[in-house]
């Protein structure tokens, strides 16, 4: 299904949208507005990076970008279809083809080798496992991890996971990939490398990243910032 009010020309450059989108959360008698009406279109090849203060909904928008939550009101589109009205097993081919994800958990499978862990989104797709293998030692070779491809999850550190979670956001070659702190626990150097691969995917494959950082230097190289206060999200000039 698309999105009658977005133009054709815009249907097919937008591989990720959200109009009007809020979310609140109720604890006791306490309802708390993280978000409130945020528009935002990600288009074919652009790079976007959010930031904020702590606590301002960071995470709660990429979790409802990437159909992980369902908003209180407004839509999400991927690929122009309204994910919230997708049946759940419609709803994650959609995000196992279309995004990749990187979240501040890694959420790996702790009974899977590194290797297997990157290249999982492609066998889930029914990808050959030789092939799938391949690809995955490719991206864990470019994120520096040759050396780590045999172990499982818990024989690795933290800086270690979070590469194997990149690896595996990227392995499918998906139209966008939602990144949440990619480089919040590397050192400067695997920073810096994992900044030039997601750079080098983006105009080598046209991916269009949504980053959200605290690092307003990555932030800056990373096309149009963009900040969450109050609820609202608004273009930094
Ligand atoms: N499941 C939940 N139930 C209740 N409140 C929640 C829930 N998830 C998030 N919140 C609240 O929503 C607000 C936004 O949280 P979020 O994690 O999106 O912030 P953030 O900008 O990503 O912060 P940080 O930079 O510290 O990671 C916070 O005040 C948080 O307490």
């Amino acid at each position: 299904m698309t999105d009658v009010q977005t133009p054709i020309k815009d249907q097919l450059m937008t591989v990720l949208a959200c109009q009007g989108l809020s979310k609140s959360f109720t604890q006791g008698p306490e309802t708390v507005d993280v978000l409130s009406g945020v528009d935002l279109v990600v288009a074919k090849g652009e790079l976007l990076s959010i930031v904020g203060q702590s606590g301002s909904g960071k995470t709660t928008l990429l979790q409802l970008l990437g159909g992980l939550d369902v908003p209180t009101a407004g839509t999400v589109s991927v690929m122009g279809e309204n994910i919230n009205r997708l049946s759940e097993a419609k709803r994650s081919l959609l995000r196992n083809q279309a995004l990749g994800f990187v979240y501040q958990f890694h959420h790996l499978l702790p009974e899977f080798s590194a290797l297997e862990n990157a290249a999982m989104p492609l066998l889930i797709r029914g990808v050959r496992k030789r092939d799938a293998l391949d690809k995955a030692a490719d991206l864990l070779n470019q994120v520096g991890l040759s050396q780590r491809v045999k172990h499982r999850p818990s024989a690795l550190s933290g800086g270690e996971r979070q590469r194997v979670a990149i690896a595996r956001a990227l392995v499918g070659e998906p139209g966008c990939v939602l990144m949440d702190e990619p480089t919040g626990n590397l050192d400067a150097e695997n920073a810096a490398a994992v900044q030039e691969l997601l750079l080098r995917l983006n105009a080598d494959c046209q991916t269009s990243f949504v980053i959200v950082t605290h690092d307003m230097e990555m932030a800056s190289r990373f096309g149009q910032v963009y900040r969450i206060a109050h609820g609202q999200l608004a273009r930094e000039s």
